[in-house]
């Protein structure tokens, strides 16, 4: 087994930020957890010193929304448990929460038993999973109970979209959302209109349009703006809060922001991809640059989207950052050639989202370096209920700690990645903000460009349900919301 926790480690000279503060401060690290934080602290004998002069020093990026070696539509993704979470720390990401899929036929428990399987022995950093629930029927919630109860699952993912495939309908997803309530877990959903997606897909593939455009035009943006109010409505009716993931354009912020406003608890996840790319792509003329762009919900057409998903991180109508990180090789993406509907969906971020977030959020003027760790990593901490054991610069919490340079620059490509996927979204972009120094538990796992993550060293970290920053209001919005039944004289 690696060594768990390293020596002991003296960061010093650097300025700690987290979600709520800024301050000039070092930081002692012991047998993987924050020992101390303070002025002028000295190192505990056999420590090891870190120079952070004139550097930030955050906790670990968390990307809430992974798919490393996930089997899909007869393939599996490249980036796998152990590529991607090497490529993770790279960027300066010490956490992810994976999605278990199960195949329709499998009970969520022995999906579960699956992913931890693939999983456990690869992963260079601290990992955990959420769980779609790709059918429902009468075991159902008791499957959900027993992730919960024993396996530190806290939250299901529910798709709106892929009909015929893992497509949940309205009224199964009503009595799953109310499961969740009692259970206490989160409730995540992929929010697109499946079924009106199918039949615009038939009609397009029946005009020949069969290329990457048809994916995009099968998925007008008001389909994710529905299917995410059709979410918000349901979620509000069974008393759930919501998260919607990959929240992808306008519409469907917008009606995240009208339903938080009414008072609806509900989250939204955005990826990097969104934050910096649109779809334009999509009608390239090389077929397979425009199919290694092909992700659900399709990019932006409206070129204005990236910086205007940005400005709601910054006002608060956005909440986190993820990757939907689900590469593919390009020799894969070949399996839609001729049938847009066959191109594996998904593309990168693992490793690039810290730089990206940086560059689109705090580099241009829109965030605060407080809130670029929130939306980063303390959110996501707080969301699936882990803070301040994950998310925090502070005495107690885990060593999960970035040496960052903001005024650093790098150009992002395929040719220099660290995943596994032979290409890169972000391709040529030039970002500010770069991790130095990317620290797992306690361990140095990326240093001057140099990778030292080491394989199966990173552990699960079991999820509590009811988490304050979901749940805090729910028991007594429970109570105010209870049906009320009107005792008559002529009863
Ligand atoms: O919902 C999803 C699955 C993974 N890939 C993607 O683009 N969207
Ligand atoms: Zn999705
Ligand atoms: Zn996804």
């Amino acid at each position: 087994m690696p060594e768990s926790s390293g020596v002991p480690l003296l960061i010093k000279g650097g300025r700690v930020v987290n979600d709520d503060c800024m301050f000039d401060a070092d930081v002692v690290v012991e047998n993987g957890i924050i020992t101390h934080v303070g002025k002028d602290l000295s190192a505990p004998a056999g420590a090891r010193t870190i120079d952070a002069t004139g550097k930030l020093v955050i906790p670990g990026g968390i990307d809430p929304h992974t798919h490393l070696q996930l089997p899909v539509m007869g393939t599996v993704t490249v980036d796998d448990f152990y590529i991607g979470t090497k490529a993770a720390l790279s960027g300066g990401t010490t956490m992810v929460i994976d999605f278990i899929v199960p195949d329709g036929k499998e009970s969520l428990v022995t999906a579960y038993d699956r992913w931890r399987g693939w999983a456990d022995p690869k992963v260079c950093c601290d990992y955990s999973l959420s769980c779609a629930v790709t059918k429902w029927d009468d075991n159902t919630a008791k499957e959900m109970a027993t992730l919960t109860h024993d396996k530190g699952v806290n939250s299901f993912k529910f798709y709106m979209a892929y009909k015929n495939m893992i497509m949940i309908r309205d009224d199964d997803m009503y009595q799953a959302f109310i499961e969740c309530r009692k259970l206490g877990a989160t409730a995540r959903v992929h929010a697109e209109n499946g079924d009106v997606i199918w039949e615009k897909q038939q009609e397009l593939l029946k005009l020949g349009i069969t290329g990457p455009e048809g994916h995009t035009q099968s998925r007008p943006e008001e389909l994710e703006a529905e299917a995410t109010n059709r979410a918000c409505v349901l979620a509000g009716q069974a008393n759930c809060p919501l998260y919607v993931v990959h929240v992808t354009t306008k519409g469907a912020a917008e009606t995240i922001a009208l339903h938080r406003l009414k008072g609806t608890i509900v989250i939204g996840e955005a990826t990097a991809a969104a934050l910096s790319i649109d779809g334009h792509n999509l009608y390239h003329s090389c077929w397979l640059h425009a199919a290694s762009h092909v992700s659900s919900p399709p990019l932006s057409q409206d070129p204005t989207t990236p910086a205007y998903l940005m400005d709601l991180f910054a006002c608060g109508q956005l909440q986190l950052t993820g990757s939907d990180n689900c590469t593919y090789s390009t020799e894969q993406r070949k399996i839609g050639k001729g049938d847009f509907t066959k191109i594996p969906n998904g593309v990168n971020g693992l490793e690039d989202r810290m730089s990206i977030v940086w560059e689109k959020g705090v580099h241009s003027g829109k965030l605060d370096p407080m809130r670029f760790v929130a939306i980063t990593s303390t959110a996501a901490a707080k969301i699936f209920n882990i803070y301040p054991k994950k998310g925090r610069i502070a005495v107690g919490s885990d060593a999960d700690i970035v040496v960052w340079d903001p005024s650093a620059t790098r150009t992002i490509s395929a040719k220099t990645h660290h995943q596994a996927v032979d290409f890169n979204i972000f391709e040529g972009m030039e970002v500010h903000g770069v991790p130095l120094c990317t620290i797992t538990r306690g361990v140095v796992a990326w240093e001057n460009g140099e990778l030292k993550a080491v394989k199966g060293s990173g552990r699960f970290v079991p999820l509590p349900t009811h988490s304050p920053a979901v749940f805090g209001s729910n028991e007594q919005r429970s109570i105010m919301l209870a049906p009320r039944k009107v005792k008559r004289d002529d009863d």
